[in-house]
């Protein structure tokens, strides 16, 4: 039987682990496509560096566009990142009229919707289940699988590295830098970490999911993006302390003045599901008018992990080369022609409760002044700790609001910050109930 032949380009973190789940995998792939899945092409930058995968049988080459135009593979996987040469790469494997599989999310939510209309015009699909939430089949649990709901939001950590992060931060009482550190190790970074945690990789994820949850064009220049880097060791001992886990969250959701999108370390009750997921597993609750809430859970970065969505994309696109169907679910999960933008609603118009943390001088009366101001704006506050100073050092005070509107909250905020016991820079973060 005629083997389906892949082209892989890059042979990375991500590229290695789809050698191996192909090889090891191999006999159940063949049950399921009805013939071979085999890795004919890969291309390296380096082709002298060891990779500990087997690559017998592999042609490998530097020339990464001769695998994308090589009329002997069927299949290309992008597996580079960034966004030029992997933009002209896919761009001309669906000219010769090749489906295309990347895990390439900074490409997807900038120029997908260009990529994507290329792929139709061609008659090809362009997948990327392992661009979100690495192993864990989100992309298809929502365009397919829920294709039946009106999606209300999807709410969920999609970064690895961060909740690897602040795991490490909560748990071993690691600081940051070595934390990063170690995530890199693992193989769970970007090649330029800060994507990782200054919330932008996990923007580029919320703007896929928005876009299929919502049939609304890619937007992620309307994420309000914010990453772990503010995210301190008091704050986490803050969090626990009144009961609670720090979460780098993406939420995409419906309000009254259209749709919300945002990524922000956020505070979940300790008790709720997304306050367990640690270490690198990502999870994304979808709600869905007909469903109701569910939950999905799973490896979210790292090489097999990842490799397993990037199989199952080229196991879909193998099937439909080898039986009759064509590959017919759309790209966006919504006609192209019925993706139309609803209005972004901006951040100044969100509410949610908050956490707040501030430095004061030990004084009498400070916290009775702290919470007037918050109560003058009608914002009530659930729980509060107060540190005493040691060591000549300022007391803390950090508490939990109620929900509020942004604006209101800014205005409390500010009146606090002018109160001469208040030293400069009050921190603060939101906080989601999942109730
Ligand atoms: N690592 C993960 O857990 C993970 C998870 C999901 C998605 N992704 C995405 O997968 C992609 C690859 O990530 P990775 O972690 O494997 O990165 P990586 O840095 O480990 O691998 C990328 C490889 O591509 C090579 N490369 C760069 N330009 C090339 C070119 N023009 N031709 C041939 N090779 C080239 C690099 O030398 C490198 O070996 C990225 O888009 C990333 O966002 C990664
Ligand atoms: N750097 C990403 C890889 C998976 O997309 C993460 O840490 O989640
Ligand atoms: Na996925």
């Amino acid at each position: 039987m005629k083997p389906i032949r892949v082209g892989l380009i890059g042979l990375g973190t991500v590229g290695q682990g789809v050698i191996k789940v192909l090889r090891e995998n191999a006999e159940e792939i063949t049950r399921r496509v009805g013939r071979p899945v085999v890795v004919t092409h890969a291309s390296a930058r380096d082709l002298s560096r060891e990779r500990g995968v087997d690559l017998t049988g592999v042609q490998l080459t530097t020339d990464s566009m001769s695998i994308a135009r090589d009329a002997d593979v069927d299949v290309v996987a992008e597996l580079i990142g960034g966004h030029s040469p992997a933009a002209e790469l896919i761009l001309a494997a669906i000219g010769r009229g090749k489906s295309v599989v990347t895990a390439n999310k900074a490409l997807i939510a900038q120029d997908g919707n260009r990529i994507f209309d290329a792929a139709r015009k061609a008659g090809v699909a362009v997948a990327f289940e392992a661009a979100v939430a690495g192993g864990i089949p989100i992309i298809k649990a929502i365009r397919e699988g829920l294709a039946g709901n009106r999606i209300e939001s999807v709410a969920g950590i999609i970064n690895g590295t961060c909740n690897y992060i602040l795991t490490q931060m909560t748990e071993k009482g690691e600081d940051f830098a070595e934390a990063l550190a170690a995530a890199q190790k693992l193989g769970y970074a970007e090649a330029d970490p800060t994507f990782d945690i200054e919330g932008v990789d996990a923007a580029h994820k919320l703007t896929i999911l928005a876009s299929i949850a919502f049939g609304i064009p890619l937007s992620f220049e309307a994420v309000a993006t914010e990453g772990i880097t503010r995210v301190t060791s008091q704050d986490i001992a803050n969090a626990r302390q009144l009961g609670y886990r720090i979460k780098l969250l993406g939420i995409a959701k419906r309000s009254e003045g259209g749709v919300e999108l945002r990524v922000q370390p956020t505070f979940i009750p300790e008790d709720k599901l997304l306050a367990k997921v640690d270490g690198v597993l990502n999870s994304v609750l979808v709600k869905g008018n007909a469903v109701g809430q569910v939950g999905f859970y799973g490896r979210g970065a790292g090489s097999e992990a990842t490799a397993s969505s990037v199989v199952a994309d080229i196991v879909d696109i193998a099937r439909a080369l080898t039986g009759e169907s064509r590959y017919t679910v759309p790209a966006l999960a919504f006609q192209p022609d019925a993706v139309k933008p609803l209005p972004l609603v901006p951040a100044a118009d969100t509410e949610s409760a908050n956490y707040l943390s501030l430095r004061v001088a030990d004084e009498p009366g400070v916290l009775s002044k702290i919470t007037a101001i918050l109560a003058a704006h009608d914002i009530s506050v659930e729980a509060i700790i107060q540190r005493e100073p040691h060591g000549g050092e300022d007391a803390k005070v950090a508490l939990i609001t109620s929900v509020v509107s942004e604006q209101r909250l800014a205005t409390a905020m500010a009146e606090m910050q002018t109160l001469p016991f208040v030293r400069e820079g009050i921190a603060r973060f939101r906080v989601e109930k999942f109730d």
